[in-house]
């Protein structure tokens, strides 16, 4: 059997009440096996975001199970799971979130301080060379983010969300701030993060073209899987 890095049962996600109700997941059943590069995609408001949190344990969801690294999120308050997205998780958004006084090497770097571990455990040391490498940014350490481009700055987010081999790094419209060639960069590194790195990536995108980079892309439509298409 594959090792799966996420499941939900059951899954559904209602906002408001009365009239201004909305079923934003409906009864989502969904096993996300790891290893792989999966895309979620749909129409607006189709309920992608509202999948992603409850899945990253960003959203509680209205009822229903989601079991995320072989935890189930559903009994953890809301410490726990900060700690836990920390521990486990990563993290790469479409506005690249870097801190500008910081340099690349210190951007990568400061979730993993912040998480009270020490850059110095070989391990760490290993996997930061490894993922530098992969990424093509050892040129790129010592610069601050105003000193690269998008492409440059977005390499660094995805470094920055690998750098501890989380179980799962959500990837939230990552190619939403750049050009289409820098946009097909950045994809074939998250593509390379798989494939080499084993990382385990799940990629909201309303983009067609980043989906054809994915191994899985599942089709949300009205809070619904409408369909699941394996590369
Ligand atoms: N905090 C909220 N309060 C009320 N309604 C919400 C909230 N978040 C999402 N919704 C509603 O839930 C539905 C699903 O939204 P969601 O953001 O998950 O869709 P999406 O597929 O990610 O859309 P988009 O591609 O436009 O980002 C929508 O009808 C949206 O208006």
């Amino acid at each position: 059997m594959t090792d799966l890095a996420a499941s939900t049962r059951g899954l559904t996600k209602s906002y408001g009440h009365g009239d201004t109700l909305v079923h934003a997941l409906r009864g989502v059943d969904l096993d996300l096996p790891a290893g792989r590069f999966t895309a979620i995609m749909g129409p607006s408001g189709s309920g992608k975001s509202t999948l992603m949190h409850c899945l990253a344990g960003l959203d509680q969801p209205t009822s229903g199970s989601v079991t995320v690294a072989g935890r189930e999120l559903a009994g953890l308050d809301d410490d726990a799971l900060t700690r836990f997205r920390r521990d486990h998780l990563g993290f790469v958004f479409q506005a690249f979130n870097l801190l500008p006084m910081l340099t690349a090497a210190q951007n990568i770097w400061l979730p993993t301080e912040l998480a009270g571990r020490d850059r110095r455990e070989p391990a760490l040391a290993a996997r930061f060379e490894q993922v530098v490498d992969t990424l093509g940014i050892s040129s790129r350490l010592t610069h601050r983010p105003a000193e690269m481009s998008g492409g440059q700055q977005q390499r660094v987010a995805i470094a920055r969300a690998l750098v501890t081999a989380p179980a799962i790094v959500f990837a939230d419209e990552p190619t939403g701030n750049l050009d289409s060639t820098t946009s097909a960069e950045v994809l074939a590194f998250l593509r390379r993060s798989v494939r080499e790195l084993g990382q385990t990536v799940v990629m909201v995108t309303h983009e067609t073209e980043a989906a054809r980079y994915a191994d899985d892309v599942i089709v949300l439509t009205d809070g619904q899987i409408a369909s699941r298409v394996a590369a």
